[in-house]
């Protein structure tokens, strides 16, 4: 139908499902999530033991966007291996979120999920700019190849990759390049949200989150502008693998965006946390009006047809 979307040969309803973090830590709002207007759905980004994460206040919103330094909560890797278990896949798609804290988490957690042989779709978190004194995989490009070299010999089916916006013409060739030696990795997720920014209260004359002296990752309007550049590097660049865009989606048009700029699939954070899980319905309707308005037929059509001048 008009929002029907594919990724890995497998059939989504419409394109949309939450950014990994948002609405998707404990079964109640994986549940909410399997019962909403998303096309598919993924987990907070796990760890082999549960995590309490940084201290309160770590999420602030802003009229354009938010800002966040969760420290990885999570209930542990078993928690969300348990909940795709018992997922029913001939309703939606489901993707389990994995960041280790080393190599070795990352090499047991993929090895127990390999073991129990679900149907979900592993999305592998290069990027998690919250956890202090952690470097971010994602710009270590050793650390990174390491990581693949290990994580395609533990794991063998195909799965997929959480990227950092990255700003740089000569980053977006490298990282891609390296991508393109594992055939395995079958899509990428651009983008992660921009790390290390701080959002200042004027009122308070204070930072507005409790961790890292108010230094987080910033989603929302903020960032579509580099999502959408990250979203296209990539497509440009790894022909043999389909990107989900993820970064400023608060509308119709912006998903539009993200297809045109080459995504299969496009996520929501920020806007989700602000609005919940209603926001599906309204997204796609958004999508459906302005897909039918400009005469197309289905997403496809759509997909990087992104005009160059
Ligand atoms: C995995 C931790 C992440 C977190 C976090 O848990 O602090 N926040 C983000 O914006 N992105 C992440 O990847």
């Amino acid at each position: 139908s008009l929002l029907s979307a594919s990724l890995l040969g497998i059939d989504f309803a419409n394109p949309l499902l939450n950014a990994s973090g948002v609405y998707c830590r404990d079964v109640a709002e994986l549940d909410a999530l399997a019962a909403s207007a998303a096309g598919s759905l993924v987990t907070k980004s796990c760890t082999l033991l549960a995590r309490e994460g940084n201290p309160e206040p770590r999420y602030y919103a802003t009229p354009l966007g938010s800002i966040n330094s969760m420290g990885l909560p999570n209930a542990g890797y078993q928690y969300y291996l348990a909940y795709a278990q018992q997922h029913d896949y001939a309703a939606k798609p489901l993707f389990l979120s994995v960041a280790g804290l080393s190599l070795a988490d990352n090499l047991t957690m993929l090895a127990a999920i390999r073991a129990a042989d679900t149907p979900a779709i592993v999305e592998l978190n290069l990027s998690c700019p919250n956890v202090p004194g952690k470097p971010q995989i994602g710009y270590d490009f050793a650390a990174m190849t390491a990581m693949l070299e290990a994580v395609t010999q533990a794991y063998d089916r195909p799965f997929g990759v959480k990227l950092p916006p990255y700003f740089d013409i000569a980053h977006f060739d490298e990282a891609a390049a390296i991508l393109n030696r594992f055939p395995q990795v079958a899509f990428v997720t651009c983008i992660n949200s921009i790390g290390n920014a701080l959002i200042i209260d004027v009122e308070a004359e204070s930072v507005v989150i409790k961790p890292k002296d108010g230094f987080g990752g910033i989603g929302g309007d903020y960032v579509l502008p580099t999502a959408l550049a990250n979203v296209n590097a990539f497509y440009r660049r790894c022909p043999a693998k389909q990107i989900i865009g993820c970064g400023g989606v608060t509308r119709g048009e912006h998903i539009f965006m993200h297809l045109l700029a080459g995504a299969s699939l496009v996520q929501v954070g920020t806007a989700l946390y602000e609005e919940g899980p209603g926001i599906f319905a309204r997204l796609n309707d958004e999508l459906a009006e302005l897909l039918t308005r400009k005469g197309y037929r289905g997403i496809e059509e759509v997909r990087g047809k992104l005009r160059t001048l």
